[in-house]
């Protein structure tokens, strides 16, 4: 059985005084730890406030992006061992955002991923199509490129830990989700993907979330697919009730 995982991905919203009463607000209300994951994916700047903010109860902290070497002559990055320090748990990895308005490939994407392993930081990795590569029928082709390129070089220790995210770019902010079916289709795929590439047992241990449009009233359809095993949230994560309804629809999974 795997864990449900419920991630929100702030993007570039909150202010950090907003992001530490979130988590407080939510301090009783969470479901507990092995029930669900639930992980809060913030802005760089608020990750030690909320490091804090969250230590004594069922939530970890990720950030959206990270550099791959742990230091150097890289103005404006962040390594993974700053990440680590502050007590990090998670960090988004190639999300389209990224791969669109600044360049990320997977090369880069791989880089990273490796990068986290080495500081003990389980990466979220995000895969997905455009538009124009569904209606071409691109979609399973593409979508496995990513996975495979994105994985490469990975131990099966290690592979079994990472999270995929499946987010359609189509999908994202758009009010647009995928249907259930579709949704699943892909994860499926990915998972096949992972069987052939790897292992029975690789495939059967990492966990798949979709991405796009995910909210209170969707949630549950979604989770109740065979291969998607939690969500990927940007704007439903940024209010507290829908955020909380996400987790418990994920506990209750
Ligand atoms: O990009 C996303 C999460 O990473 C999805 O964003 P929305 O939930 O706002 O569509």
């Amino acid at each position: 059985m795997r864990k449900p995982i419920i991630a929100g991905n702030w993007k570039m919203n909150k202010l950090a005084g907003e992001g530490a009463r979130f988590l407080m607000d939510l301090r009783e209300k969470l479901p507990e730890k092995d029930k669900v994951d639930t992980v809060v994916c913030a802005p760089f700047i608020h990750l030690p406030l909320l490091t804090e903010a969250a230590r004594d109860f069922p939530v970890s902290i990720g950030a959206q992006n990270m550099h791959f070497e742990d230091s150097g002559a890289f103005t404006g990055e962040v390594s993974p061992e700053m990440l680590k320090d502050i007590l990090v748990d998670y960090v988004v990895l190639g999300h389209s955002e990224r791969r669109e308005l600044f360049g990320e490939t997977d090369e880069s994407v791989n880089q990273k991923v490796k990068a986290a392993f080495n500081h003990e930081l389980t990466p979220i990795v995000c895969v997905g199509e455009s538009l124009e590569q569904r209606e071409n029928n691109e979609t399973f082709t593409f979508v496995e490129q990513q996975v495979k390129n994105g994985l490469e070089g990975l131990s099966e220790d290690q592979l079994k830990q990472v999270v995929i995210a499946y987010e359609p770019i189509w999908a994202i902010g758009t009010g647009k989700t995928a249907t259930s079916e579709e949704a699943n289709d892909v994860c499926t795929h990915i998972r096949q993907v992972l069987q052939d590439t790897y292992s029975k047992g690789v495939a059967q241990a990492v966990r798949i979330q979709y991405g796009g449009s995910v909210k209170p009233q969707n949630i549950e359809e979604l989770l109740g697919m065979s291969d998607i095993d939690g969500a990927l949230v940007g704007g439903a994560s940024l209010e507290e009730d829908s955020f909380l309804k996400l987790v418990e629809a994920g506990a209750n999974a």
